[in-house]
């Protein structure tokens, strides 16, 4: 029996993946590389194949060959403001995609999915922490694409009775602890790994998209969670299906907000570099505000972030930012 793990090339993806090998799953990745890289994966402990997630014939192929039981999902487009200029890419990639991932999985009767859903389906939160009982009104086409997608799966479960969990992580962070992984996007788009480039002297300065959000300093506010956390929930997510637990939807976060000034002040004292900051427009598609209670992740699946401080998470990036200036061109 085997665990399918699409998008296992990518950021969160890889991170998981190592989680699952560590403990002791048969693991079998499927990814097209767009964005992941073939480095991220120990080629010796999991096969991989080089497949788009939207080609059904060979996900049914792969999943009967390989007998397999469950599925973690994380093949996707994932960028806010990307979503708001190219929606079809993001209804074709993440919506169809995931349809013939469970059209393939319902063929090959695959019980299990444990599912990359998002703060961005909450979109602007009248309640923060933001409990999962939150109305879901998204402020961006990827937050939209991914709340089709949970409802997908809920009526999936309710004709084909394949069970699922659905992850809302809020901002991933970090690297892992071994430094053999880490964040690689090309174009980088996320704030961390930004602030980190100009540590490295690699860009001038670190834009800041909007400083007139109704927040402490004016810059949004996100709940940054570490990579490895984030692997660990994955892990038991999956447990909690394959030990006969219900359908549900929990955030992922560590339930503190930094706003973005914050973020840069605390990369400033990680690396000792100035970090120059400009004033920017606003992003399209940004809710100002997003934390989670992520207290029944923590009672129901019992998870328990290790990463709870933001500079430990920035040291983290810092380490493998340092490590790999290129990321994995490097090797
Ligand atoms: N990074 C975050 O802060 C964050 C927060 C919330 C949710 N998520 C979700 O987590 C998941 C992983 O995010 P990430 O940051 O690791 O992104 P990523 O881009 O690093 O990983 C996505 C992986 O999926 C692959 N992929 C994309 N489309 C595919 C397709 N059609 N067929 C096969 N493979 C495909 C890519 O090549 C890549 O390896 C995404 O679903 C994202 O929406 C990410
Ligand atoms: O150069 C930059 C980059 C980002 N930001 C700001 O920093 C904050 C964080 O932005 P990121 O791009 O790092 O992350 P997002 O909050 O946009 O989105 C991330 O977290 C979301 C959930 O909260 C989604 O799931 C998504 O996949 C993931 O990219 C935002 O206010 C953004 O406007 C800047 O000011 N300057």
């Amino acid at each position: 029996m085997s665990i399918l793990v699409t998008g296992g090339a990518g950021y969160i993806g890889s991170h998981t993946v190592q989680a699952l090998l560590d403990g002791g799953y048969n693991v079998v990745v499927v990814d097209n590389l767009t964005t992941g890289h073939i480095e991220s994966i120990n080629q010796a402990q999991v096969k991989f194949y080089s497949c788009d997630i939207r080609d059904k014939e060979m996900l049914s192929r792969i999943m009967r060959e390989h007998s397999v039981e469950s599925v973690i999902h994380f093949a996707a487009s994932s960028l806010v403001g990307e979503s708001m200029k190219d929606p079809a890419k993001y209804y074709d990639n993440n919506v169809y995609g995931t349809q013939c991932l469970l059209e393939a999985m319902s063929s090959q009767n695959v019980k299990h999915i444990v599912f990359s859903s998002t703060a961005a389906t909450y979109g602007n939160p009248k309640q923060l922490p933001i409990l999962e009982t939150e109305p879901t009104m998204p402020t961006n086409t990827y937050g939209e694409t991914k709340l089709t997608m949970e409802r997908m799966m809920r009526w999936f479960e309710q004709a084909y009775g394949m069970t699922y969990v659905a992850l809302r992580y809020f901002n991933a962070a970090g690297a892992s602890e071994n430094g053999a992984i880490g964040e690689d996007h090309t174009p980088e788009t996320h704030l961390i790994p930004l602030v980190l480039q100009v540590a490295l002297n690699q860009r001038e300065h670190i834009s800041v998209f909007g400083d007139d959000y109704d927040t402490s300093d004016g810059t949004c506010i996100r709940d940054y969670i570490h990579v490895s956390d984030l692997a660990d929930a994955h892990v038991k997510a999956l447990q909690h299906l394959q030990d006969g637990g219900t359908s549900d939807v929990f955030n992922l976060g560590n339930g503190n907000g930094y706003s973005v000034l914050e973020i840069i002040e605390a990369a400033r004292v990680v690396t000792g570099h100035s970090i120059p900051a400009r004033m920017e427009a606003r992003r399209e598609g940004d809710p100002a505000i997003l934390i989670a209670d992520a207290s029944k992740a923590r009672e129901q699946l019992k998870w328990v972030p290790q990463w709870t401080d933001i500079q430990q998470i920035i040291s983290s990036a810092w380490k493998w930012h340092q490590a790999n200036p290129k990321g994995y061109a490097n090797e």
